[in-house]
């Protein structure tokens, strides 16, 4: 059994057609969709992310408006700069690019952030609405995960899910969004004690580590569905997951790629929420 690939590239592609459609309506209102990027030194990987996106955003009509500051940039100096934009009556998305330096306070300076202007769905009280079951903005590559996982045809009602991973912008709103669509959840992390087990009995393992190929195919329980939101650079410049693929194919009934898989879909839903944020602006929400 070889799994069916979840094509993010060609799913990215087909929602922000839709988008498109809707920043046209919010334009024929004289409302151009704005997402502003900040985006502090020079981190090569920040810097490829930050272009595909405004590339993205600039095929579909979105006007992206980039903030680039010195890596010395401080806490205070990004605040003002958040203040600006939050003020800004024709900015309708902000997005702070991470990880910031280490002398900046990235807790207060998404905490600054306008919810109503929070792309992301970093700001604390978009992910307590997310929470409660009521989300407004939804954190992109969780989003874009939940999207896959729909085309894999996998009822999720009462199937056992495996998270891994526990982070503020994908694992833990992973984890939420799941129990929301009734799924048995399981959360890793670190220190879980017996990881290959927690594998071996998911119908739906998402891995969101940060390790290259950590997750053995030999433990995917067969015909389980594997998204896998790993972006890992090898010395030779290769580009894997945190799931080992080719093993894990030939056991999944379906699997998401690395590249092509998470990473567009990513984008494509940062993208639908600046047009949400727009088109309330517009006043067609
Ligand atoms: N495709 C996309 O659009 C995106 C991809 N990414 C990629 O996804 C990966 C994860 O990103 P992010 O969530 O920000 O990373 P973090 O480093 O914030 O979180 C990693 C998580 O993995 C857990 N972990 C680490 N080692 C193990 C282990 N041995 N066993 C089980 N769990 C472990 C950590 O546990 P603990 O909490 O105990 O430390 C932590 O919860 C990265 O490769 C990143 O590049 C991220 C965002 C978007
Ligand atoms: N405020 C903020 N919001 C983010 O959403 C955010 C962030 N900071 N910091 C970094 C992470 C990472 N992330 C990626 C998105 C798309 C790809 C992507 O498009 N990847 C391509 C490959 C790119 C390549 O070849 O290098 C793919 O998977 O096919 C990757 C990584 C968003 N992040
Ligand atoms: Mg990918």
């Amino acid at each position: 059994m070889s799994a069916q690939r979840l094509d993010g590239k060609a799913r990215a592609a087909r929602l922000l057609g839709e988008v498109e459609q809707r920043v046209g309506a919010c334009t024929e209102r004289g409302v151009r969709p704005c997402l502003a990027v900040v985006l502090v030194g020079d981190d090569p990987a920040s810097q490829v992310y930050v272009r595909s996106k405004e590339k993205r955003a600039a095929e579909i009509g979105i006007e992206a408006r980039d903030h680039r500051l010195p890596a010395t940039t401080t806490t205070d100096e990004l605040l003002a700069l958040v203040a600006a934009l939050n003020a800004d009556r024709t900015v309708d998305g902000i997005l702070v690019q991470l990880p910031l330096p280490p002398q900046c306070d990235t807790q207060r300076i998404l905490l600054a952030v306008d919810p109503a202007k929070d792309v992301d769905g970093f700001h604390p009280d978009n992910l307590g609405r997310l929470m409660l079951g009521q989300p407004r903005f939804v954190a992109c590559t969780p989003q874009g995960c939940m999207l896959l996982l729909a085309d894999a045809g996998l009822p999720l009602a009462g199937a056992r899910a495996l998270v891994i991973g526990r982070s503020t912008i994908v694992g833990k709103p992973m984890t939420q969004l799941l129990v929301h669509a009734d799924a048995t959840v399981t959360t890793a992390h670190s220190r879980t004690r017996d990881l290959a087990a927690e594998v071996a009995r998911a119908d739906v393992v998402v891995a969101a580590i940060g390790r290259p190929e950590f997750v053995r195919g030999e433990w995917i329980k067969p015909g389980a569905v594997v998204i896998d939101v790993g972006m890992n650079r090898l010395a030779d410049g290769r580009l894997v997951g945190d799931v080992e693929f080719s093993a894990a194919e030939a056991r999944a009934s379906a699997i998401t790629p690395v590249p092509g898989g998470v990473g567009p879909m990513t984008i494509a839903c940062l993208l639908n929420n600046v047009v949400l944020a727009a088109e309330r602006r517009a006043g067609l929400s």
